[in-house]
């Protein structure tokens, strides 16, 4: 295996520094690395931020199923190029991942195409059809060794079978990540409900669909005292919900995703599917209560929710398109945009909600550990002075459906080492015949 030196990097954007990849793990750092580099491969990284490899914890892949809108493979490299080292797979393919074979299948698909780990999460419920309650320890056991378990896309709605899911997760540590959504009041729903759902007569998804499962739902964990994740948080009432059940030390944890960061419901007058997604883009306050609650900690990670659709399903009228965007090849930039930028989090702060607090919330030991000497090699390094125009031709994904395009977006992800091999090098991926595993 290739050795690499980087050479004056800037771990967590501090002081640059020399790290030496070698036989997986970061060998040596500093005045050592280039002392002991040998014939390594120098990786010029003056300029550059290093950070821990990124870990998704709510990704789309769509295989088995729709590999017309997105395979592992294609994913996963998206994912690499995007900075990532590892992913955690929606359960709402087809089949579901309701099964041990189903997220063995998946996590044996991530390892072939060998860009970035990938584990599978679990459905909670049997199809995702809310009724029986899936083979959970099956799954944990099985050689995927899940410990996420989501039937996102869909609300675990019934409060039984959302306690019964939460009590059984405790036996092997896992976590119950929901997408808050009370079906009842969100029955036909196309787009956040206010002001502008208003005006453009199209069926509101209130916030409040979302708030009062959230709340439900902190008090069921802290009923059983199992672990809750929330996913994709999009408002204000969320965030302040959030809040109060961890002061209550509610074992809560929450993401929010880079569109819900910078979008608002105002795009929904252009009528374009692309700003469709559930849940909806909401107004101006949301998107500032997200940023504040992301800064102050009450939000603990930044995941993609990447929904690759086919054009078909984004090229129609509004009500007709399907919801979802991608955003594995944008999610860093645009927390630099919001976050970084404006000045509310710092590079390290960055390593923590998208690396090290995913990585832990998914109970994967090996990811979003820290840039020293005898750790894992999974890191990415990223120039953030570049300002690039996203274009969704020239993305990865199989899938064009981004918000973002035509949009300019600071930083750019110039490699990725998985393990110490690279899988990004001088912006782009390093060829599938020599990823391999
Ligand atoms: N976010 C979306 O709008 N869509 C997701 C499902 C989901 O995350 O709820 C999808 O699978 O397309
Ligand atoms: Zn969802
Ligand atoms: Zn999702």
């Amino acid at each position: 295996m290739t050795d690499y030196l980087v050479r004056s990097a800037r771990p967590l954007g501090g002081e640059a520094t020399d790290l030496l990849l070698r036989d997986g793990v970061i060998a040596a750092t500093g005045a050592d690395a280039a002392r002991e580099a040998g014939s390594a491969v120098v990786v010029d990284a003056d300029g550059l931020v290093a950070l821990p490899g990124l870990v998704d914890l709510h990704t789309h892949l769509r295989e088995p199923g729709r590999e017309d809108a997105e395979t592992v493979f294609t994913g996963t490299r998206a994912a690499a190029a995007g900075g990532f080292t590892a992913v955690h797979a929606m359960a709402n393919t087809t089949p579901v991942a309701d099964t041990a074979g189903v997220v063995e299948q998946v996590w044996n698909l991530g390892r072939e195409a060998g860009w970035v780990d990938v584990h599978p999460v679990g459905a909670v419920s049997v199809g995702l059809a809310g009724e029986m309650l899936a083979e959970l320890g099956a799954m944990a056991t099985s050689a995927a060794r899940v410990r996420v378990f989501s039937d996102d896309g869909k609300c675990v709605a019934d409060p039984v079978l959302m306690r019964r899911a939460l009590e059984y997760v405790k036996a092997f540590d896992g976590v119950v990540a929901q997408h808050a959504q009370e079906p009842r009041l969100t029955e036909g729903a196309q787009m956040h409900e206010g002001a502008v759902s208003a005006e453009l007569g199209l069926t509101g998804w209130p916030a409040v669909a979302e708030e009062s499962i959230i709340a439900r739902d902190v008090l069921l964990a802290e009923h059983v005292g199992s672990r809750l994740h929330v996913c994709h948080l999009s408002t204000a009432g969320s965030v302040d919900i959030v809040r109060w059940a961890k002061s209550r030390g509610i074992d809560v944890t929450a993401e929010v995703t880079p569109h819900h960061l910078i979008l608002t419901d105002e795009l929904a007058r252009s009528y374009d599917p692309r700003y469709k997604v559930n849940p909806p883009l909401r107004t101006a306050e949301d998107v500032e209560a997200v940023r504040a609650g992301l800064e102050d900690g009450t939000i603990d990670i930044v995941a993609t929710d990447h929904a690759p659709h086919p054009v078909e399903d984004k090229d129609c009228e509004w009500p007709a398109g399907a919801f979802g965007m991608t955003g594995l090849e944008t999610a860093l930039p645009v927390v630099i945009e919001t976050m970084v930028e404006t000045g509310r989090l710092t590079w390290a702060d960055v390593a923590r909600v998208m690396s090290t607090a995913p990585a832990r919330i998914g109970r994967v030991s090996d990811q979003g550990r820290p840039l020293t000497v005898g750790e894992p090699a999974n890191l990415t390094l990223v120039d953030p002075s570049v300002r690039r125009v996203v274009d969704p031709a020239a993305q990865l994904t199989r899938s064009t459906n981004s918000p973002f395009a035509g949009t300019e977006l600071p930083g750019r992800v110039m490699a990725t080492f998985l393990r110490g091999r690279a899988t990004v090098l001088d912006g782009a991926p390093v060829a599938r015949e020599e990823v391999g595993a």
